[in-house]
């Protein structure tokens, strides 16, 4: 280990020429080791005899270089076989890869196929039992107009604070004037809608005064009460309380 250190230190040392024996870069530090050249630049003088002849042959030559120049990306991009054939492969049936297989029957058809992911809920499968009727609303009376009831700022709750239903309050409002139902445990009070509903006052008035998350389900599920009716939302229902 040592003998091998002795010897690489010996080795870099001897690489260094002795200050003594160098002119370092700013002439005046002799004490700063300089590196020697190991393959100093020839003679001027050797350089000029030895090449004349051949720099005067290149001088003579007065043909210009090539353009665009023999690597040039311009040329690359010419070069494509494409002059000797015009026309892009084209792949014959057998080349080409297979379709993809044809669904079944179940996917395509949730419906008659009874379950599966892409089944709709099965609250809205079922054919219901009574015509639905859509009623035609009044003008001024389109959910465009309920929509902008709603961003108007009016106060369509009729309350202070948001508060706590039993469903005995609840069922205290039950009449058209003051009507309020529960979806899925929040309380709104559904009045200022009953002119905007699709499906009339008579069905809408079904649910008022009680829980009606679940006609409103089985009815139309997609409907999103929680936006529809945000503008009206309570409260909350909760368990009677114990007397
Ligand atoms: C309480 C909150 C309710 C809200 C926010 C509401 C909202 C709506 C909306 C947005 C539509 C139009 C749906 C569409 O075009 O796809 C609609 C239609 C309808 N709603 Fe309601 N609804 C409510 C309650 C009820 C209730 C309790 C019934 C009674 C069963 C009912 C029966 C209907 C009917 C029959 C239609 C029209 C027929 C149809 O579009 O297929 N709705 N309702």
């Amino acid at each position: 280990m040592t003998s091998y250190l002795r010897g690489w230190l010996s080795a870099g040392i001897s690489s260094i020429s002795p200050p003594s024996q160098t002119t370092t870069e700013d002439g005046d530090n002799p004490d700063v080791p300089a590196l020697t050249r190991e393959s100093p630049p020839p003679d001027e003088d050797d350089e000029g005899s030895a090449t004349e002849t051949e720099r005067d042959r290149e001088d003579d030559d007065d043909s210009p270089p090539a353009f665009p120049s023999l690597n040039s990306a311009q040329r690359v991009q010419q070069k494509p076989s494409a002059a000797s054939n015009p026309l892009p492969k084209v792949l014959t049936d057998t080349q080409l890869m297979p379709p993809p297989p044809i669904p079944s029957n179940r996917l395509l058809n949730p419906i008659r196929a009874g379950s599966g992911s892409l089944a709709v809920p099965p609250t809205t499968a079922k054919r219901p039992s009574k015509k639905r009727e859509k009623v035609a609303l009044a003008p001024g009376h389109s959910p465009m107009d309920w929509a902008n009831l709603k961003a108007s700022g009016k106060d369509l709750r009729g309350i202070p604070t948001l508060m706590r239903v039993s469903p005995s309050m609840l069922k205290q409002h039950n009449t058209r004037d003051d009507a309020w139902t529960a979806i899925n445990g929040k309380v709104y009070n559904i009045t200022p809608y009953i002119e905007f509903h699709p499906g009339g006052e008579k069905e809408l008035m079904r649910v008022a005064g009680r829980d009606g998350t679940r006609l409103f389900a089985l009815t139309h599920a997609w409907v999103n009460a929680d936006m529809m009716l945000d503008a009206c939302l309570v409260g909350f229902l909760v368990a009677e309380p114990s007397s």
